[in-house]
């Protein structure tokens, strides 16, 4: 078994004893439980009463009472709720302490010196070290205190808790035994202790401190996996609570290799900040996650560990309100059937997945010019292929046209008709010339024209010209002028649809310029209320409005999306910025997008409409009223008590918080290395002002220009002062395991150290080549492994049936689940191959894979997955470091495998 580097020592033997003395050490903590619980009755009862008698109060009626009464039933909500929560292990922790230095205590009832006396410890005239234990803590998921203010159970994220996790047999502090309590319910089911100070002949009571059991950390490494995460509360490790407890200011940054416990770490951080400071991080922490996978997987922990609904857990293609990606474990979209092709669209599993080439382009900072340029581009509309008559009352695409009603001070006549964006050179916009004022030029005079908007799924066309026959005149805008009045109104880098209100003031401005009115008035007074008057006639007309909004539409992120799927237009926003075939790749991908922007979404167009969102700028609304239907049916409100409206109230107040909500106080990011820069800028969108704790691991990254990523990174996370921590040690991959994953690091990433792996299970990994007839295999091949051979040829059935048969070997071998990781493309058919196999098997592609375990996992073709992609090696390390106790490679005809069965990749 590989040494490590944790606390959890070997304890001393002589310490220990048979089953008479774990039997009367459970007896002893299921004492302390049951007096804990008994104290937690009475705090239920207590809530019950404030509950009870606020509700009394609010009989009273006066507006005070009532809002007291609120307060009070909400305090004792909060708190019934924690206390009656099923805890399976409510108390997992003890230590026994030597007296403390300056023998003072903390508002929790504990000595707060970390270091002893100086006279803790005494030395026997024989010389053996000596000491009375001065103080003993139990560690829970929350703090209880007696009815005389001693702690019963110190909450594990208090100052008083950090020993339990801190302390190693080089530096023990205080402790002298670390207890984890195995406890169900009300049950304790088992002790294991750890000594830290073996030299030392410690008396609790007058009796030697006894010591049980082999160590907690092991007992909880072996146990089988489900699909769902568990907190490590009652094991985490020194250098883990490092970090967990590392001060919440600027950037804490995580870097440790599979298995070290970054995930694990970042959770356990989230509930530490919001039991140091729930004011300012309740509702306030954002936890991104890469995949909706891994979302499910750890969204238990943080319940587990007494925090619920006050951390938000979003995978990257949910960051969007509104949007949520079809990729795996996501939505599904309704299947098309894959084209093979890159950017393809649906695959046939209902799941939009990017092709590496693809998610390169859209994850490119590059992205950020192109989007800005598509959002201006995509306020001019072409025309639809087969253009109709246009002018007069037609336009081009044949839409009828409307007429409107005459404005009070001016009569005005628009007209507009649509033309491409792009008219060919030399192309005279052609249009039926207006009908004659219809008064006198005493006063203005007009008739209104307009065409109506409409005209294929994507909108009214762009209108080229505006005529307004205004104080007896004929004022015309043309295209060139238009285009003229957008490109200013465009200047600078404000958000597109935000700039509507200036392009609207500079149309008015050209149209009275145009009119020759102002030179008139030789009176400025006069002059400006006539302007006035004009513009308000002008805008007080419908079909100028239709006008502007055909001209400078109200645009939406998948709107401009959609635009960008026509290859000739993305071609002109990409100049000089994405190649050709960029541009191929990217304007096919996006054709999953109906003309209306309507359609599924993989994981980097989110990021995308995230982009876009922020170059757009979302127009001001008027507040709109939230009706209840009941209302409208009835006209009448429902009959409220004021505490049920301001409980409504608050509801919705939360809700309304949580939708809007774009900015977080504390931002965790898992499996940074992953973040695409687009992403980044995602992500750094939603904590300007937080702070943030960011892990990762550089060699499991699958985007292909880390140092494009490490530019965005520093972006999102600005000059923030940043702290620095590595995990060393793997507590998910036997050593065996680890071993092999070593190679491919070796390859992937020359020169990094892989973590030490904390155990050894003493099985190795196997080797199966497909195609070969299964019971020929001989054990004991090269490393142990078993292999018969080269392939046969094998196919995609060979592969099928063996894979089938390696899963079900490792299912009937360990209790929990398997993994069956193929390459992405092989998806589909991988869940075919495992059909009937029951719920403990999993077939996942190899990006999906990131962050998760199993029991077992057979990873399926080692060179399909690395030839994916640029990255593909470190996708593979991640597929091969999946496993807490058993693995199986299972090669196919690329692997090149040897006479023992070992692909090429895995070769020394
Ligand atoms: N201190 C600990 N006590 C018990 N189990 C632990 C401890 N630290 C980590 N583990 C377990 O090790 C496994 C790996 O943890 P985790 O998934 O957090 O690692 P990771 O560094 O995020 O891995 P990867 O980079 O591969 O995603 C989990 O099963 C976790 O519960």
């Amino acid at each position: 078994m590989a040494a490590h580097n944790a606390t959890h020592t070997a304890p001393a033997v002589e310490a220990r004893d048979g089953d008479g003395i774990r039997d009367r050490e459970i007896r002893m903590e299921q004492e302390h439980l049951d007096r804990v619980y008994q104290r937690l009755e009475e705090k239920i009862h207590e809530a019950e009463f404030l509950m009870d008698d606020a509700a009394k109060r609010g009989q009273v009626g006066t507006p005070g009472a009532l809002a007291e009464r609120d307060a009070q039933v909400f305090r004792a909500g909060v708190h019934l709720n924690r206390l009656n929560s099923e805890f399976e292990d409510f108390l997992f922790g003890r230590i026994d302490l030597l007296l403390g230095k300056d023998g003072e205590r903390g508002p929790d009832g504990a000595y707060t010196s970390v270091e002893p006396a100086d006279d803790a410890v005494r030395s026997d005239e024989g010389g053996a070290p000596s000491a009375e234990i001065a103080e003993t803590l139990h560690i829970g998921r929350l703090g209880v205190l007696d009815a005389d203010y001693s702690p019963l159970v110190i909450d594990w994220r208090a100052p008083a808790a950090a020993p339990f996790y801190r302390s190693t047999p080089v530096a023990p502090g205080r402790v002298v035994r670390r207890r984890v309590i195995r406890s169900k319910g009300r049950r304790v089911l088992g002790v294991e202790d750890d000594l830290l100070r073996p030299e030392l002949t410690a008396t609790l009571d007058g009796t030697t401190l006894p010591v049980v059991g082999d160590g907690a950390l092991m007992a909880a490494l072996g146990r089988a996996r489900s699909h769902t995460m568990r907190d490590i509360v009652a094991s985490i490790q020194a250098e883990q609570d490092m970090v967990i407890r590392a001060p919440a200011a600027s950037v804490t940054e995580v870097e440790g290799g599979p298995g070290t416990g970054k995930t694990a770490v970042a959770l356990h951080r989230a509930a530490y900040l919001l039991y140091q400071d729930r004011r300012r991080y309740a509702g306030g922490i954002l936890v991104v996650s890469p995949t909706p996978l891994l979302v499910a997987y750890t969204e238990g922990v943080l319940p587990s560990l007494g925090e619920e609904g006050q951390v938000a857990i979003r995978a990257l293609g949910s960051l969007v309100e509104g949007e949520e990606a079809a990729d795996w474990g996501g939505p599904k979209a309704p299947a098309e059937g894959a084209d093979g092709e890159p950017g393809g669209p649906v695959g046939g599993d209902g799941r939009v997945y990017d092709e590496p080439a693809v998610a390169r382009i859209k994850g490119s900072a590059r992205m950020t010019k192109v989007l800005r340029r598509a959002a201006r581009g995509a306020l001019e509309r072409p025309a639809p292929a087969a253009p109709g008559r246009r002018g007069g009352a037609r336009r081009r695409d044949g839409a009828p046209q409307v007429r409107g009603a005459a404005g009070d001070a001016a009569q005005l006549s628009f007209e507009v008709a649509g033309a491409p964006a792009d008219p060919a050179p030399g192309r005279t916009p052609a249009a039926e010339p207006l009908p004659a004022p219809g008064r006198p030029a005493a006063g203005p005079a007009a008739e209104t024209a307009v065409s109506g908007p409409g005209g294929g799924g994507a909108g009214p066309v762009t209108p080229d010209r505006l005529r307004v026959v205004a104080f007896g005149r004929r004022v015309e805008l043309d295209e060139q002028e238009l285009r003229r009045i957008r490109q200013t109104a465009l200047g600078g880098t404000a958000p597109v649809n935000l700039l509507r209100p200036r392009a609207r003031r500079l149309l008015l401005d050209a149209l009275w310029g145009r009119s020759g009115a102002g030179q008139r008035y030789t009176d400025p007074e006069l002059a400006a209320e006539a302007r006035q008057a004009f513009d308000e006639d002008i805008t007080s007309e419908p079909e100028f409005l239709e006008f502007l909004d055909a001209w400078w539409p109200e645009l939406t992120p998948r709107a401009v999306l959609a635009a960008m799927a026509d290859e000739k237009r993305l071609g002109r926003w990409a100049r000089r910025i994405l190649t050709p075939r960029e541009v191929r790749l990217l304007a096919r991908s996006l054709k999953r997008l109906g003309p209306d922007g309507r359609g599924p979404l993989s994981v980097h167009d989110v990021a995308l409409l995230d982009e876009l969102n922020s170059v757009l700028g979302a127009p001001a609304r008027p507040r709109r009223r939230e009706v209840d239907p009941l209302d409208q049916l009835t006209g009448l409100e429902e009959l409220t008590t004021y505490a049920d409206r301001m409980s409504g109230g608050r509801a919705r107040d939360e809700r309304l918080r949580e939708e809007a909500r774009t900015d977080y106080a504390h931002v965790i990011v898992d499996e940074a290395q992953d973040l695409t820069p687009m992403q980044w800028r995602m992500v750094g969108r939603r904590g300007r002002h937080a702070t943030w704790t960011v892990v990762g691991d550089p060699a499991q990254s699958s985007w292909s220009d880390p140092d494009e990523a490490a530019e965005a990174r520093d972006e999102a996370l600005g000059n923030r002062p940043r702290r620095r921590f590595t995990l060393t040690v793997n507590y998910r991959n036997p050593a065996e395991i680890a071993e092999l994953a070593a190679k491919v690091l070796a390859l992937a990433m020359p020169g990094m150290p892989a973590p030490e792996a904390v155990r050894s299970t003493g099985v190795v990994p196997r080797f199966v080549v497909a195609g070969t007839p299964d019971g020929d295999r001989v054990p004991g091949g090269g490393r142990g492994a078993v292999g018969n051979g080269a392939p046969d040829g094998a196919g995609a059935a060979d592969l099928g049936a063996c894979v089938r048969r390696e899963a079900s070997r490792l299912l009937a071998e360990v209790d929990g689940t398997v993994g069956v990781v193929v390459a992405m493309g092989r998806r589909a058919e991988a869940r075919a191959w495992l059909a009937g196999l029951g719920g403990r098997v999993v077939a996942l592609g190899s990006l999906e894979a990131k962050g998760l375990e199993y029991d077992a996992t057979v990873v399926v073709s080692p060179a399909e997955i690395a030839d994916e992609s640029p990255a593909g090696l470190r996708v593979l390390y991640v597929a091969l470091t999946r496993a807490t106790q058993r693995l199986s490679v299972v090669s196919g005809e690329r692997d090149m495998p040897d006479e023992a069965g070992v692909p090429d990749l895995l070769r020394d």
